[in-house]
């Protein structure tokens, strides 16, 4: 490895801590501003399937933008992960999750979607413009991309979790948009 390089895990480490000291009514806010941008962003106002996940911690929080994606009647569904194999199963509401894998809310559905021109509001540590993105270290994410190419990928992220550079290895799938609380942006390379 070059000596100067930035490793995965440094940058994961480093935003992680910064995540970690978020106080709860900012992150409300933040949340908020993220359903804005969705539900006013083109692209989503003609599909009809969302594949999204439920907050860990102090990550961006979709409830709000789920709870609207329900009321007006899209189909949802939630990650459910089993040893390295991750799956979506859908959700009419948001009380069907129970705690799992990770202290992960997973839905407490059994059968397992498979909508392929879904959008999946992707969940991460570290966003970069070019569409990097770094998750908890597991690849769940890259290797359902890799099953199911068709899907739109969006990065949902904090401002300050968009980095200049995130190292990418050649399982790495890139993100086509990324959302944060402020904008909506296409990535370069999409
Ligand atoms: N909200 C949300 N749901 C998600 C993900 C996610 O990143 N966020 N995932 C994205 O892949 C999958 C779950 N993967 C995860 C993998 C590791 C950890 C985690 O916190 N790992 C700890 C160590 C935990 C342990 O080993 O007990 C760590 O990284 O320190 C969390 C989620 C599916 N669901
Ligand atoms: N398509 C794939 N096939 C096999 N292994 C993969 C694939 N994608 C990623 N991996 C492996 O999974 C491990 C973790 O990958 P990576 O660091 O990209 O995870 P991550 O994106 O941070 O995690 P997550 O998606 O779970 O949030 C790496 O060792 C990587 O080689």
């Amino acid at each position: 490895m070059v000596k100067n390089m930035v490793t995965k895990a440094q940058i994961r480490k480093e935003l992680l801590q910064k995540r970690e000291e978020l106080p709860e009514n900012l992150c409300k806010e933040l949340s908020t501003n993220t359903k804005g941008q969705l539900t006013t962003w083109e692209e989503l106002q003609n599909r009809g399937y969302f594949y999204a996940y439920y907050p860990l911690g102090t990550e961006l929080s979709l409830l709000p933008l789920i709870q609207w994606l329900l009321d007006t009647g899209r189909r949802v569904a939630l990650p459910k992960t089993d040893g390295d194999n991750m799956d979506f199963y859908e959700i009419q509401d948001l009380n069907e999750v129970r705690k799992g894998q990770f202290g992960v809310m997973e839905p407490i559905g059994e059968q397992k979607v498979c909508w392929e021109d879904a959008i999946c509001l992707t969940p991460g540590v570290g966003f970069s413009i070019d569409g990097g993105r770094i998750g908890h270290g597991a690849g769940y994410y890259d290797r359902y991309f890799e099953r199911h190419p068709r899907l739109l990928k969006v990065g949902i992220a904090y401002e300050f979790q968009i980095v200049d550079h995130i190292p990418t290895e050649v399982t790495d799938i890139p993100l086509q948009w990324i959302v944060t609380p402020d904008r909506t942006i296409k990535t370069t390379k999409s």
